[in-house]
């Protein structure tokens, strides 16, 4: 029996082995933090240069370069290339001219993003009961640092619904003067049924200060974004299939079957429009559909677009 008892090595190794996994996930959140914003590039870095021994220090360059938004493993070996930096290398292991190459490549990234900073405008769009609500609501739940514009509408509020939060609720009174007082960014009649705009003031001044804007809006007011800012990037959110819209938009129930058998009609023409669109993302989960959208609002420069739609 003695024999089975753990010896002092093995129970070194285990130990060893759990800090390692304890090591790797805490450097996965690190890296997660700097994908999804909550954290820059530069204070990951800097944090890594004060302690190498460190969960910041001991990530390795090649994953510190990947988990910025807009650099995929071609651009990450480039950049390595050109900042002569061997691919073994971990943050806190960077000699002094290697770590001044890395901060002054992220600084000089970074500035260039903020003289971009009207392109953080994001308009998601998409046939009704895609989602666009859904992953709307988790953006807001989930990523802070992204103003969810909240729209006007002359229609009632649905139960659960929030004034200020949801819509803000107005008549046609209210709404005419919004529109003549030149205070919508865009507005459209929606489903043949009520009017919904877009509240200029907080947009701009949210865009001035640098922040992210996300814009859940119609087709219409899509396309009536892309001509008064151009450059705002236009998402069109996409069902796995037409079944699957189908089934979301009964399965939501908020709608007659007279409605819903309107709005599906509509869908057809509007998944037509997706062409127009600089980016497409499919809605298979909430969660990643969310960060899709979300990341866009850190790329500077645009994927490409496919050449024949996703879906149609
Ligand atoms: N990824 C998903 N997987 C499964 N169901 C989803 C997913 N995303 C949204 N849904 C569901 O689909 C239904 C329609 O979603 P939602 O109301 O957000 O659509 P919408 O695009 O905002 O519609 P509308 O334009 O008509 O207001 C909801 O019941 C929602 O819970
Ligand atoms: N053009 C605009 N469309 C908007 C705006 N706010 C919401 N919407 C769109 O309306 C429909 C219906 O919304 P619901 O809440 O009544 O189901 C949906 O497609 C939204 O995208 C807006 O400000 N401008």
């Amino acid at each position: 029996m003695a024999e089975n008892r753990p010896t002092p090595p093995d129970v070194d190794r285990v130990a060893a082995s759990r800090a390692a996994v304890a090591a790797r996930r805490a450097r996965a959140a690190v890296k997660d933090q700097i994908a999804h914003g909550t954290r820059s590039a530069l204070e990951v870095l800097s944090t890594a240069i004060d302690s190498p021994d460190g969960v910041e220090g001991r990530l390795r360059v090649t994953e510190f370069l990947v988990s910025i938004p807009a650099i995929g493993v071609t651009k990450m070996r480039r950049v390595m290339s050109q900042l002569e930096i061997s691919p073994s290398k971990r943050l806190g292991g960077l000699g002094k001219h290697q770590r001044d190459r890395l901060r002054d490549f992220l600084s000089s990234r970074s500035s260039a993003r903020r003289g971009a900073s009207v392109a953080r405008l994001v308009v998601l769009a998409g046939p009704t009961a895609v989602g666009k609500g859904t992953v709307a609501g988790y953006i807001r739940e989930h990523y802070p640092q992204v103003l969810l514009s909240v729209s006007a509408t002359t229609r009632a509020p649905r139960p659960g619904e929030t004034e200020g939060v949801s819509y803000f609720f107005v008549d046609d009174a209210e709404f005419d003067r919004m529109v003549q007082a030149g205070e919508l960014l865009e507005w459209a009649v929606v489903h043949n049924a009520y009017r919904y705009g877009t509240p200029r003031g907080p947009v701009e001044a949210a865009l001035a200060r640098g922040d992210s804007v996300l814009l859940e809006i119609d087709i219409q007011g899509a396309r009536a974004v892309r001509r008064s800012m151009p450059d705002a990037r236009l998402a069109f959110l996409l069902p796995p299939t037409w079944d699957e819209l189908v089934r979301r938009l009964i399965g939501r129930d908020t709608e007659s079957s007279a409605e819903q058998a309107r709005r599906l009609e509509t869908a057809k023409l509007e998944l037509a429009a997706q062409e127009e669109f600089d980016y497409r993302v499919v809605n298979h989960d909430v969660a990643e559909a969310a960060r899709e959208v979300v990341d866009l609002m850190n790329l500077r420069q645009a994927p490409q677009l496919p050449d024949r739609p996703i879906f149609s």
